[in-house]
């Protein structure tokens, strides 16, 4: 690079009160619960790099990938990211990453594939709905669209976890509670199907836990039932409050005003299906684990030394959901010992008074940003799309406000898993995202938090005082991108941690390591074959990305190494 580089080498080293009312927060009429295409550039060798063949254009602006050459002369490149690139310029790519839960309205390979053109960059199956055949053929079709079109969509597993849920409704999808209408829910073991309005529960300890006067959410409050007599395994309840209640509804129990947590706080974290569910995850080669209701930190070491000593060196990142008291008790040392948080809403707002989600969702999304662990916000984005092709104008300010946190990520439940509008309701998180970012710096919103230091041993605090000056840098130069090559992606995550103006573009050989990145704010992931030469890496990618447009000569660029522990900063030649 005979450009103007600098080069610095550094050492290598309570929910409503009144037991009949309906939820102030939740109007009686809602029904439904809660609920890149990548191009490889490639060329044979770096000196064919010039006469590099152009991508061929598709009439809807989406590139055809081309073939893959030789491996050390390529670059993979996210498509739809390379579309923003392309459409937005540089300094606008998204930042705010998307997770999509695949159900039966997406997990066909055309769907798949329009939701990875639509920006999706992490595809989750719940381990609740659905057998291992049906989980196996998602996460397949995944794998496949990144290898053949050259995506890098991770794949998390959610665990099913040991909720009390109801059972199947014979079938049926849904049934309708009215008001008034005595329900039985019962613990009678059944491989057949019951008849209506009975209705079975998957936690043999329900009938014994619950007393006459009790009252019964069904996913959250989306139905409700007064317990008004016990018989044995059989529980009478009389309905509440009338609604949609869907086939395998989460239950919960409320008495004088609080969540009852008897035996079921006993139950464990991860059941034995979950960890059958967790082997299979391991087998299929999943970039998450998602485990359902945390209560402490313990439950994640343990599921990390389980996957280290089961997956033979691959590594599956494991993600705590906060979606119960315990959790939030114990919240630090869970965020500390997980590789990413999720703040499940859903089950977070069946367990504590709606009016808390909001504020302790900001503080979970801060404490993660301290701790530099990835952090989703879940549930209910944009919940009326199930129905609708526009949000309410209420959804549209949740999610703002979700980017305007700087969560990593914003994730999509029912509305792409069953929804009627799963695109639609993708490109709605992506313009809001977009919309919401450009806001911020317009504004010049560099945000008052203060980053404590993270690292533990000394040679991370150099990386991380590096990437901490380069953020600085980047926004006080106005500097177009940082590059970051990374081996095992820590680099990359410090860097975001700090949400730098600029987009993150960072290199990894490593097709794994790019796909969990893909959870990250502001990481824009490639695999690059890199080699030790700092200098020739450069090179080659100004050149590749040159090639497909995505930098000029001229753009102001920081590069950073973590081998090297270095920063760069130049102008793109
Ligand atoms: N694999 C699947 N098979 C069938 N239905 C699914 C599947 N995954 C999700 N769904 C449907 O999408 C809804 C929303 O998904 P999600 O939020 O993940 O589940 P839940 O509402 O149980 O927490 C579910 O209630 C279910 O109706
Ligand atoms: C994301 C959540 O978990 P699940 O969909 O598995 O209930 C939630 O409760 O918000
Ligand atoms: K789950
Ligand atoms: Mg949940």
């Amino acid at each position: 690079m005979a450009t103007a580089a600098r080069t610095l080498h550094l050492p290598a080293p309570p929910k409503p009160s009144s037991p009949s009312s309906h939820h102030p927060l939740i109007p009686s009429h809602i029904r439904l619960r809660r609920r890149s295409r990548v191009h490889r550039i490639a060329a044979s060798s770096s000196s064919d790099l010039t006469s590099f063949p152009e991508p061929t254009p598709i009439p809807n602006g989406v590139y055809v990938p081309l073939a893959a050459a030789h491996p050390a002369a390529t670059i993979d490149v996210d498509a739809a990211t390379e579309a923003e690139l392309r459409e937005n310029g540089f300094r606008s790519t998204r930042r705010t990453k998307l997770v999509c839960t695949v159900g039966p309205a997406t997990c066909g390979a055309d769907e798949l594939e329009a939701l990875a053109v639509g920006g999706m960059n992490v595809a989750r199956v719940n381990m609740c709905h659905g057998d291992r055949e049906w989980h196996r053929g998602v996460i397949r079709a995944v794998r496949k669209l990144n290898d053949e079109k050259g995506f890098a969509v991770a794949v998390m597993m959610d665990t099913e976890g040991s909720e009390i849920h109801m059972g199947d409704l014979g079938g049926a999808p849904s049934a309708k509670a009215e008001d008034g209408e005595v329900w039985t829910f019962t613990i009678r073991s059944s491989d057949t199907s019951l008849p209506d309005r009975i209705i079975h529960v998957n936690y043999d300890g329900f009938a014994e836990d619950v007393k006459v006067g009790d009252e019964l959410f069904v996913d959250g409050g989306m139905a409700r039932f007064e317990v008004i007599e016990k018989l044995g395994p059989d529980v009478k309840c009389r309905c509440t409050d009338p609604g949609l209640v869907l086939a395998r509804a989460n239950l919960t129990i409320w008495r004088d005003g609080s969540v009852v947590r008897e035996r079921n706080a006993m139950l464990p974290t991860i059941s034995s299906k979950d960890w059958l569910d967790i082997d299979f995850g391991i087998a299929e080669g999943v970039d998450f684990i998602a485990v359902s209701f945390v209560k402490s930190a313990e439950v994640i070491n343990h599921l990390k030394s389980y996957i280290t000593a089961r997956s033979g060196g691959s590594d599956i990142g494991v993600i705590a959901k906060i979606e119960s008291i315990d959790a939030l008790k114990n919240l630090e040392e869970i965020i500390r010992a997980s590789d990413g948080v999720m703040v499940a809403r859903g089950d977070l707002g069946a367990q504590i008074p709606l009016e808390q989600v909001p504020s302790i969702q900001q503080r979970i999304v801060k404490m993660c940003r301290q701790l530099n662990k990835p952090v989703i916000i879940a549930s209910q984005l944009l919940e009326s799309m199930i129905e609708y092709p526009t949000p309410t104008r209420a959804e549209v300010a949740d999610v703002s406000e979700a980017v305007r946190q700087r969560a990593d990520a914003l994730m999509l439940s029912g509305e792409s898993a069953m929804g009627r509008y799963p695109e639609k309701a993708l490109s709605v998180l992506r313009s809001v995202s977009l919309r919401i970012e450009r806001w911020w710096r317009e504004q010049k919103r560099h945000e008052a938090l203060e980053l404590y230091n993270v690292s533990s041993s000394f040679s991370d605090k150099i990386s991380e005082e590096i990437c901490n000056s380069a953020a600085k840098m980047a926004n006080n130069l106005g500097v177009d991108a940082v590059f970051v090559y990374t081996k095992d992606g820590h680099m990359a995550s410090l860097l975001s941690r700090c949400r730098p103006d600029c987009p993150i573009f960072a290199f990894t050989s490593s097709t794994s390591v790019r796909r969990r990145l893909n959870l990250q704010w502001g990481l824009i992931p490639f695999r690059l074959s890199d080699s030790d030469d700092m200098e020739s890496n450069l090179n080659r990618t100004f050149s590749l990305l040159k090639a497909r447009g995505m930098v000029q000569s001229g753009d102001l660029v920081i590069a950073l190494c973590d081998t090297l522990q270095s920063i760069q900063v130049m102008n793109v030649p």
